[in-house]
């Protein structure tokens, strides 16, 4: 599989190669094209001649059985695609075959079930003294917002890029996209995928390339764009939004975390132990929705901590970190924890394999416990396998606590008292709140964050609500 853009109907490699490696051994597995600002305007430019044209011309049921024949396309090719986004991530098989590729397929097919299904409203208006019969219509159609430029993360590589291009191709988009230098692989198969699928050419555009002074920035800052769909983090959301200023382009963020975990001494504490886990260390803490911070009631605290550790500990089939420079931004956190005087409890450093994994990019699950809530790993969103500990007495602190940081992405809560559950989790400042489970999605919930997680909510209603504009037509009677 070669990466490479898919502009206007056409695969081209055109840039300069940059290569690509891979996290689990650092072996050079191949080299990307670096999309210039001329092959990213040129797919703004096919973007805009497809909406304005053919693809502008689609009905909704058209558009949603090209995305039911994506989703077919990508199942009649998941070995494909699962094992790119292996070679990519050097994350585990399992997972990218139970969660990243299925969820793909997924995202297309439930947004062709809900664009095709979604009902608009209707007012029949009567205004005592307008002229003539004072009666008129009002009712609502949605237009689509026009050139969507999608830029994506290594985390979920093609499960975070389907989850804004099903949408946004549903409600009539156009779509340029560039996913992480980091993770080319899927999004190249999707582009074969969507070619395959027949839809008009420049409806679905692909550019490969880095971010900041890059294919990234060519794209946001293109007055071509009519919005902005993103999910990285927050710094880059910030970035991206002094370049959206410029035109006023409309923007969509899904944002860093610095996700807490509150465990009550009600909780079912082997529950707690394996979903605390699990939402610290699948997909080695590369998941925004992880847990960073451990809130654990006085009582339970000693039993809970050892548990976990325990169980961090007895860790072996996790992958790598996404790159050399990740892995060095996690460790220099590991060190930092320890210097802000914390207490390791499990992992700390760089596991020894005996193997080709010496060369690639792991590090040790990792629990801390004993800093400060004013400490920078505590603030800091690592986005890695670490995640510290720390005790509270009350429901108030544990509510303070987890409100307690700058981000507001999701949150886990462990009880068996209902009443409690009910009174806690709706405050929490997040977007998403997980009662006694961690990352049940349903794809038609709202799924976002608050302060620096994010602005706006994909998902569902959400995401066909951002990627198009609601008129209101008003017929006098
Ligand atoms: N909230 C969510 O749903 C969610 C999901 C996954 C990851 N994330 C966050 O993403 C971060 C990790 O992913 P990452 O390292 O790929 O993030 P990143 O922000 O470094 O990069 C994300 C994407 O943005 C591009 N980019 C970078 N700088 C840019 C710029 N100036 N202009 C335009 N594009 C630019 C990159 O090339 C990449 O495609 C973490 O903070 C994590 O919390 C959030
Ligand atoms: O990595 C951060 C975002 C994850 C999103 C999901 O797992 C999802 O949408 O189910």
């Amino acid at each position: 599989m070669k990466p490479a853009h898919y502009v206007n109907g056409a695969f081209t490699a055109a840039g300069t190669a940059f290569p690509l490696r891979s996290p689990v051994d650092g072996r050079e597995i191949g080299t990307v094209p670096e999309a210039s600002r001329e092959t990213v305007d040129e797919a703004v430019r096919a973007a805009r001649a497809a909406v304005e044209g053919p693809w502008g011309r689609t009905s909704v049921e058209e558009r949603c059985a090209y995305l039911r024949r994506i989703a077919d396309g990508i199942e009649a090719r998941f070995d494909e695609f699962v094992a790119a986004e292996v070679a990519d991530t050097g994350k585990p098989r399992d997972l990218a075959a139970t969660v990243d590729i299925p969820r793909a397929i997924g995202n297309f097919r439930s947004y062709a079930d809900l664009a095709y299904g979604r009902p608009e409203r209707a007012y029949p208006t009567t205004v005592p003294g307008w002229s003539g019969s004072g009666r008129a219509l009002n009712y609502t159609v949605r237009r689509p917002l026009g050139v969507v430029a999608v830029i994506s993360p290594w985390n979920l590589p093609l499960l975070l890029l389907t989850w804004k291009v099903a949408p946004a191709l549903a409600a009539g988009n156009a779509v340029v996209a560039k996913p992480s230098e980091e993770t080319p692989s899927t999004a190249t198969l999707l582009a074969e995928v969507i070619d395959a699928a027949g839809l008009p050419a420049g409806a679905f555009n692909l550019v490969h390339g880095h971010g900041a002074n890059a294919a990234g920035e060519h794209l946001t800052a293109h007055p071509g764009v009519d919005a902005i769909a993103f999910t990285g983090a927050s710094a880059t959301g910030s970035a991206i939004m002094r370049n959206a200023a410029a035109h006023v382009t409309p923007v969509s963020f899904e944002l860093g975390g610095k996700n807490p975990a509150l465990v009550f001494e009600d909780a079912d504490l082997e529950e707690a132990v394996e979903g605390t886990l699990r939402s610290s260390f699948t997909h080695s803490g590369q998941i925004c929705l992880c847990t960073e911070r451990v809130y654990v009631q006085r009582p339970v605290y000693d039993a809970f901590v050892e548990a976990l550790a325990e169980r961090a500990r007895g860790l072996r089939d996790y992958g790598p970190m996404i790159s050399a420079e990740h892995r060095d931004k996690v460790l220099s956190y590991y060190r930092l924890a320890v210097e802000e005087g914390a207490t390791v409890l499990a992992g700390g450093g760089v596991p020894v394999f005996g193997d080709a994994r010496d060369g690639g990019y792991y590090v040790e699950p990792t629990v801390v416990a004993g800093l400060p809530q004013t400490a920078r790993t505590v603030r800091e969103e690592v986005f890695g396998p670490i995640c510290h500990v720390a005790p509270f007495d009350d429901e108030d602190e544990a509510v303070r606590l987890a409100n307690d940081s700058p981000y507001g992405l999701a949150a886990t809560v462990w009880t068996t008292d209902l009443s409690r559950a009910h009174r806690v989790a709706p405050r929490i400042e997040a977007g998403i709140v997980w009662v006694n489970c961690w990352n049940l999605r349903d794809l038609r919930t709202p799924f976002g964050g608050v302060k620096a997680s994010g602005i706006g909510r994909e998902g569902g209603e959400y995401s066909l609500d951002f990627f198009s504009e609601p008129v209101n037509v008003c017929v006098k009677i």
